[in-house]
């Protein structure tokens, strides 16, 4: 007797439109912050760890450059304006070429092919933005809108709730938080997703320890792996 096909598992939730993070979630722009941040920090003689760029990143740039001055223990010694400042020059040479990160293309071209709205949500500013993005047109002409950390919305950065409700007011129609599915690398990506009230995928770097994980309503290695199904979306055809 032929054994009965395993029946379809029922998705998570039902979703209709999709807000993604930018920076180690569409591109890959984390790294760089790390390796200018390392060298800032090495002038003092010390080491920039995980556990400080967890607390830092998905953060708007003044209150990461707050946090990281506070938890280096280098308040007399640099600014958070002087940090930024100094890590400026080398952030904008790096920018322009950073590269989208893996499923990306595959997945923004899927959704948008089925007509599901996008929106992008960044703590990155106006400036950055345009830097990041400058080589990836394209596929940010296919979202609905994009709100960065500088909008007059967005009052405070993640984890507050701010820049998700902000994306989601901007789509057409009558659209609830429920309705929304969030995609985040960053623990204060994550947290900002849930305080919206909105479903959370987190791509977390393979660095950040697991315990960021917590909050997420699913964590995927890579955006290759998403099965879009798994929230009602339309499934991959090919
Ligand atoms: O991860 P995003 O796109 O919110 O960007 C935040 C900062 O610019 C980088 O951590
Ligand atoms: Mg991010």
């Amino acid at each position: 007797m032929a054994s009965a096909a395993a029946p379809a598992l029922a998705p998570m939730a039902a979703v209709s439109h999709v807000i993604f993070d930018m920076d180690g979630l569409l591109l890959d722009t984390e790294g760089f912050y790390t390796e200018v941040q390392e060298k800032i920090l090495a002038r003092y003689g010390k080491v920039f760890d995980w556990s400080l760029k967890a607390k830092m990143m998905g953060k708007k740039a003044t209150e990461s450059a707050r946090i990281f001055v506070d938890e280096c223990g280098l308040a007399g010694l640099l600014t958070p304006e002087q940090f930024l400042e100094e890590r400026e020059s080398m952030l904008q040479e790096l920018f322009p070429s950073c590269a989208v990160m893996p499923g990306v293309l595959r997945l923004v071209h899927h959704l948008h092919a089925k007509r599901v709205p996008m929106a992008v949500a960044t703590g990155s500013h106006k400036r950055h933005f345009g830097l990041k993005t400058q080589n990836h047109k394209e596929m940010f002409t296919l979202m609905h809108h994009v709100v960065m950390g500088d909008d007059p919305d967005v009052k405070t950065g993640k984890p507050s709730p701010d820049i998700f409700l902000a994306a989601m007011r901007r789509f057409e129609g009558n659209v609830e938080p429920s309705n929304c599915l969030v995609f985040e690398d960053a623990p204060s990506g994550v947290a900002a997703a849930k305080n919206a009230g909105m479903y959370a995928v987190m791509v977390p770097d393979p660095r950040l320890d697991v315990s960021y994980h917590k909050g997420a309503d699913q964590v995927l290695s890579s955006l290759v792996d998403l099965n879009p199904g798994d929230w009602g979306l339309p499934p991959f055809e090919d």
